[in-house]
């Protein structure tokens, strides 16, 4: 696949959702909403191990409410850390390939209800509609990997390095590729190192498969290590492979500005997958209330970031398939669509 090729994958979907694709919401959060606990250094890549249903379920229900792709649970997944619990390179590997197999099942199983129910927006709100459905293989940090709430402060230490980052990810992408993926989801990227790593890395192993960029930030300026996110935001429009940059994980009251920023150096299409506006203490494992917007508000500001760039939109940490759902339906594009089959 050249990069003809993986740029066309974004543009069909695009055309197809009508200028704008809905990403799906939280999938950790979502997971632990429906009782997995989570408290874990693999944190949401628990289940692949212990509840591989319960990853199906939330693929699935993410599904039903709009999202035209889902990312896999493989965030905090990584050969390092399934074989600190014990697990051989080869097993660690095989963990990796299943959170990719769960979501393309997922993938099935709504195609198949699609075709037995009722087509487009069903009774009980469940949008069964046949479309193109993109599975992006996430690939989290180095410092989530470090479990240490270091994805919110992007500081790796003096000592670290490209070719670290870049040793510390090169089998894992490659396998996640390998998989089957149609698409690799760098996110909650936290410095401009770690995006160096993951664009030199996709040159040097010839990768061919497509990806995103996301970045997090919490000052609503720089990203979260305090590295321009235009530097940032420049990295990925030079790599050939990436189809989308953007932003994830950070509170909503920060997305318009962030955007307006990206715009300056993208011409590649934006994704905004903003969290519910809580921020994660890392001390305490937990998420605490600041200035959280509810739902509503969150999505009352869609259209808006629509309007300076964003064209592809979901939710991260505690948005759940009812976010979405209302992502979708704010979409003027989306909810007038007569059902294709
Ligand atoms: N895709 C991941 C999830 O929703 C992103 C987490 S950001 C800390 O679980
Ligand atoms: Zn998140």
């Amino acid at each position: 696949m050249g990069s003809v090729e993986t740029s066309s994958l974004m543009r069909d979907l695009l055309k197809q959702a009508g200028g704008v694709a809905v990403v799906d919401g939280g999938l950790a959060t979502e997971l632990e909403r429906h009782g997995a606990d989570l408290n874990d250094p693999l944190w949401s890549a628990k289940c692949i191990l212990t509840s591989p249903h319960l990853i199906r379920t939330v693929h699935l229900d993410y599904l039903e409410a709009g999202a035209d792709i889902i990312i896999t649970a493989s965030y905090q997944a990584t050969i390092q850390g399934f074989e600190a619990k014990g697990f051989s390179t080869e097993e660690s590997e095989d963990l990796l390939r299943k959170s990719v197999e769960i979501a393309r099942e997922a993938r099935d199983i709504y195609y198949d209800r699609c075709t037995e129910g009722s087509s487009g927006d069903s009774g009980n709100g469940r949008i069964l509609k046949r479309r193109k459905i993109l599975v992006a293989a996430s690939v989290g940090s180095y410092g989530a990997y470090l479990a240490d709430g270091s994805e919110y402060s992007g500081d790796y230490g003096e000592a670290m390095t490209l070719g670290t980052l870049k040793d510390f990810h090169r089998r894992r992408v490659r396998v996640l590729a390998e998989a089957g993926p149609d698409l690799l989801a760098f996110e909650t990227v936290p410095n401009k190192l770690e995006a160096q790593a993951y664009a030199e890395l996709l040159e040097e192993e010839n990768m061919e498969l497509p990806a995103w960029f996301s970045f997090n930030s919490k000052d609503g300026v720089n990203v979260v290590s305090g590295d321009s996110l235009l530097e940032c935001a420049a990295i990925a429009e030079s790599s050939k492979n990436v189809v989308a940059v953007g932003i994830n994980c950070t509170p909503p009251r920060f997305i318009h500005g962030l955007l307006t920023s990206i715009t300056k150096v993208a011409t590649k299409p934006i994704i905004v997958y903003p969290n519910s506006g809580e921020s994660y203490d890392a001390d305490r494992k937990m998420w605490v209330q600041n200035t959280g917007v509810s739902d509503e508000d969150f999505v009352s500001y869609v259209n808006k970031w629509c309007e300076v760039g964003a064209s592809l939109v979901g939710g991260c940490c505690r948005t759940t398939p009812q976010t979405i759902r209302a992502i979708y339906r704010t979409l003027p594009n989306r909810s007038t669509t007569p059902p294709e089959q």
